[in-house]
């Protein structure tokens, strides 16, 4: 058997999500069958101090000879990083893997990928002059049990696919959880691009598109019309927005699907935190329904529920339908390391885009978010929406 893959991960960034990604590619990867790729962590940049690199490399148990660097410059010079996580607020991701892309680093980037569509196309168009791999970093995507609903949805197990309906809302004390009028939480922070819509409403797009429209041939997928209501917070940054998207051409047929996507600060998907409040996530065919519960970030969980042949909707059965398969897909860690080792593997096959993730979805995500942003009138400040480079912000 030959070794594994061996690919060097630089980290630019130290806050929450940096820390879990970390850990997880310190995990070994057999305690998730996986042998043909592993990680190294061999840097990591926070933009405070690189005291503050150190103190996140100790505390995500990387090993000794990783580098601790006080800026992201640094960190983008170093030869012993092959690609770079970048985990700063979405309002930085444009400047950041650029940064990258120009000192001929490979990037995975946070979700949602830029502010806005124009970003991700130059974003795009660099890694490709430059012969480098650039994937936005929907973890959600890579997760087993995605791959197994999306196979499914392709053998015809659902039938026509005619409606997807899916739900990531918090239900929190706005005000105080991340602070009224003048706000500097990433979540409300319109210098940060905040709001639900690009920092939530990412994952049930996600599920609309990894179900009605990565299903597809990609020579059929076409982008979904889009109508949306957008309300906001004190700061500018939406706080309740819904969506209803039409896919013009949706698997098993070629007719029209709905995409209703939902997101919320004010309520939550699951009141009680035990996600007993009925699904995240409802994907909708001629033949039956798969539902998803958990967090649509985070799901362990979803049941297939076939539909009976002669439905009488005056008919009320009680009792458990034993026709109704429920699987469970525990993850072994966050889950954040199913995408790094896409990342391992397209960089080690010379490929610059994921087939999971690819390049025009990521644009087409945007657009669809930049459509709603136009609708609900949320703008973010033009030094955060700007394609310009380098701006310091
Ligand atoms: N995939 C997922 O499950 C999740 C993804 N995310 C995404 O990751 C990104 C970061 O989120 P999260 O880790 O929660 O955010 P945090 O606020 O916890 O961390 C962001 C980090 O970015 C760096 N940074 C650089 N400039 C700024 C700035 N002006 N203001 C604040 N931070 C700055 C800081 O690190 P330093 O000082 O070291 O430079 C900071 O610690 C977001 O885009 C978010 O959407 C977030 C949570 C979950
Ligand atoms: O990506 C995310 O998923 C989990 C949420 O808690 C977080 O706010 C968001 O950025």
């Amino acid at each position: 058997m030959s070794s594994p893959y061996t690919i060097r991960w630089g980290i630019l960034a130290t806050g929450g999500i940096a820390e879990l990604f970390t850990k997880d590619l310190m995990l070994d990867p057999s305690t998730r069958q996986v042998s043909d790729v592993k990680h190294i962590v061999a840097a990591a940049a926070s933009s405070s101090s690189a005291s503050r690199a150190k103190e996140f490399l100790e505390t995500c148990k990387c090993p000794s000879s990783a580098a601790a660097y006080g800026s992201y410059e640094e960190l983008v010079n170093d030869k012993n990083v092959d690609i770079i996580y970048v985990a700063t607020p979405h309002s930085h991701h444009y400047q950041n893997t650029m940064l990258c892309l120009l000192n001929n680093k490979h990037v995975l980037c946070e979700k949602a990928f830029t502010v806005n569509a124009a970003q991700a196309k130059k974003l795009v168009e660099t890694a490709k002059q430059k012969n480098l791999f650039l994937m936005e970093a929907v973890w959600t995507r890579f997760f087993p049990l995605s791959t197994q609903i999306r196979k499914m949805i392709q053998s015809g197990d659902l039938g026509a696919v005619h409606r997807v309906i899916a739900d990531l809302s918090f239900g929190q004390d706005v005000e105080n959880t991340w602070g009224a009028n003048g706000a500097k939480h990433r979540m409300v922070n319109m210098d940060l691009a905040g709001g639900a819509l690009l920092d939530l409403g990412v994952y049930p797009l996600t599920w609309c598109f990894q179900t009605l429209y990565h299903t597809v041939p990609a020579a059929s997928r076409k982008p979904p019309s889009v109508m949306a209501t957008v309300e906001t917070y004190a700061t500018g940054a939406d706080e309740k927005t819904s969506m209803l998207l039409s896919f013009p051409s949706a698997p098993g047929g070629t007719h029209v699907a709905h995409g209703i996507a939902l997101t919320n600060f004010r309520v939550a998907t699951d009141p009680d935190g035990h996600y007993t409040s009925g699904p995240a996530i409802r994907i909708q065919g001629t033949k039956g329904e798969i539902q998803v519960s958990g967090p649509a970030f985070r799901p362990t969980h979803y049941r297939f529920i076939p539909k009976e042949a002669d439905l009488d909707p005056h008919r009320i059965k009680a009792g458990r339908n034993p026709k109704v398969q429920e699987m469970d897909c525990p993850i072994p860690g966050w889950g954040m390391f199913w995408e790094a080792d896409e990342c391992a593997r397209c960089v080690r096959d010379g490929k610059m885009e994921s087939e999971v993730m690819g390049w025009e979805e990521s644009v087409v995500v945007m657009e669809t978010m930049d459509q709603v942003r136009r609708q609900g009138g949320v703008k973010y400040p033009e030094k955060i929406e700007t394609v310009e480079y380098p701006v310091q912000l």
